[in-house]
C-alpha cells in the first residue's frame, strides 16, 4: 500500500508530531519510494478545481498550441526545453502537454546562456484571459509545497533542515500540465498497447514505466487514478501498486536526482500509467533545485562517497532518455563542476 501522509506538522514549529512527520516522510521515501499527501495549506490549489484551471491550456487550437512547440516540433521557434509538445501517433506514451519554468513566477529566472533557463512559452493573454496569472499562483504554491518536503527530508535524513536552501535558490522547477486522450478504435487496434485489468475494468499503458529526474515531484492525478508505482519491498515486490486518486492531495514520488543525493538510501520509483480509454489528465510539478547546484555526498555518517556533478548536468544527460525530449542531446553541452 502505498502510504497517505498527512504533512500539516511540517508546516509548522518543531513538535513531536512534525517529527513524526518527517520520519513517516522519510519511510516513504526509503520503503515505499511513493506517498500520497494531505494536510496541505489553505490556498494551495489541489484537486479538479486546480485541475480544470489548468487545463484550459487546450482549449487553445492546434495553431495556438504548436506556437508554443519545442524547436524539435516547430523548427521556427526559439525554445528547445519548454514549451509544447505534441502527441505522437503510434508511440506507447500517447500524451501532449506544456513544460512551464520558474520564470512564469520570477521573470528574473531566465538565463540566455543555458536553455534549462530558457523563457516559457506562454499563450497570450487575449487566447486564454487570466491562465498566466493562475498557472503562475500553482507554480508557486507547489515550489512553496516542494521547500517544505525539502525541509522535512533534511530533517528527515539527520541534516540541519536548511541543508538544501542553498542549492535551492534559483532552483528550475517544471510544471507540466498534460492531456491523454483517448485512442480512436483504430489506433487501439494498430497500436494494441499493454492491457493491464482494474478489476473489470480494461485499461491501456498510455504513459510507459520510467523514474523521474529530479528531486520531488508533486502530481495532481485526474479522479480516473491510474498511476501506478513498482512496489520495492514485501510480498509484491516488482508488482505495479496502485496509487489512488485524492482530489485532497497531492501523489509525491522521489525522483533520480535525490536518489544520488542520498546515495541510493532514497530509491527513485519507477511509475507508468495505465486509463481507460477515456481523456485523463495529470499536472506533475517536478521539484528542481538550481541549474549549477553542486550534488556532493551528504554530511552524514555512512554516505557513500561518489563524484560531485551538477545539477544542470544530471538533467540534460537523464532528459534524453524520454521521448519528447530525444534529438536534444547536443544542446547543452555539460559544465562540470568547478574544482
Ligand atoms: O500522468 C501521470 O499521472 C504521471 C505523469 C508522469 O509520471 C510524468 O510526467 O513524469
Ligand atoms: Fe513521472
Amino acid at each position: 500500500m502505498i502510504p497517505v501522509i498527512d504533512i500539516a506538522p511540517i508546516f509548522g514549529p518543531a513538535s513531536p508530531a512534525r517529527d513524526r512527520t518527517d520520519a513517516a516522510i522519510i519511510e516513504a521515501a526509503t520503503v515505499h519510494g511513493f506517498m500520497t499527501v494531505t494536510g496541505l495549506p489553505e490556498g494551495v490549489p489541489l484537486g479538479e478545481a486546480a485541475r480544470a484551471s489548468m487545463m484550459r491550456f487546450f482549449t487553445l487550437d492546434r495553431d495556438g498550441r504548436m506556437r508554443l512547440a519545442r524547436q524539435k516540433y516547430a523548427p521556427g521557434n526559439a525554445n528547445v526545453y519548454r514549451g509544447y509538445f505534441p502527441l505522437k501517433e503510434g508511440d506507447p506514451t500517447y500524451k501532449e502537454g506544456i513544460d512551464l519554468g520558474p520564470d512564469i513566477a520570477d521573470p528574473t529566472a531566465i538565463a540566455p546562456d543555458d536553455p534549462l533557463r530558457e523563457a516559457s512559452p506562454l499563450p497570450d493573454e487575449a487566447d486564454l484571459p487570466g491562465w498566466r496569472a493562475e498557472a503562475a499562483a500553482y507554480h508557486r504554491a507547489m515550489a512553496g509545497v516542494g521547500a517544505a518536503l525539502m525541509r522535512a527530508i533534511a530533517r528527515g535524513l539527520g541534516l540541519d533542515e536548511d541543508f538544501f536552501e542553498a542549492p535551492f535558490r534559483d532552483g528550475v522547477s517544471t510544471l507540466r500540465i498534460i492531456r491523454y486522450p483517448a485512442r480512436s478504435p483504430e489506433a487501439l487496434v494498430a497500436l494494441a498497447p499493454e492491457l493491464v485489468l482494474d478489476g473489470e475494468e480494461k485499461r491501456y499503458i498510455v504513459g510507459t514505466a520510467h523514474c523521474d529526474s529530479g528531486f520531488v515531484t508533486l502530481l495532481n492525478q485526474d479522479a480516473l487514478g491510474g498511476l501506478h508505482a513498482r512496489a520495492r519491498h514485501g510480498a509484491r515486490n516488482g508488482d505495479w501498486l496502485d496509487v489512488p486518486a485524492r482530489e485532497d492531495g497531492l501523489a509525491v514520488n522521489f525522483g533520480q536526482l535525490l536518489e544520488r543525493w542520498t546515495g541510493g538510501r532514497v530509491k527513485a520509483t519507477e511509475h507508468r500509467v495505465a486509463s481507460p480509454n477515456r481523456e485523463r489528465v495529470s499536472v506533475p510539478f517536478f521539484y528542481e533545485p538550481a541549474v549549477d547546484a553542486v550534488i556532493r555526498p551528504l554530511p552524514v555518517a555512512g554516505a557513500p562517497a561518489f563524484e560531485p556533478f551538477a545539477y544542470g548536468d544530471h538533467v540534460w544527460s537523464w532528459m534524453s532518455k524520454f521521448i519528447e525530449f530525444q534529438g536534444l542531446e547536443d544542446k547543452r553541452p555539460p559544465k562540470g563542476v568547478a574544482a
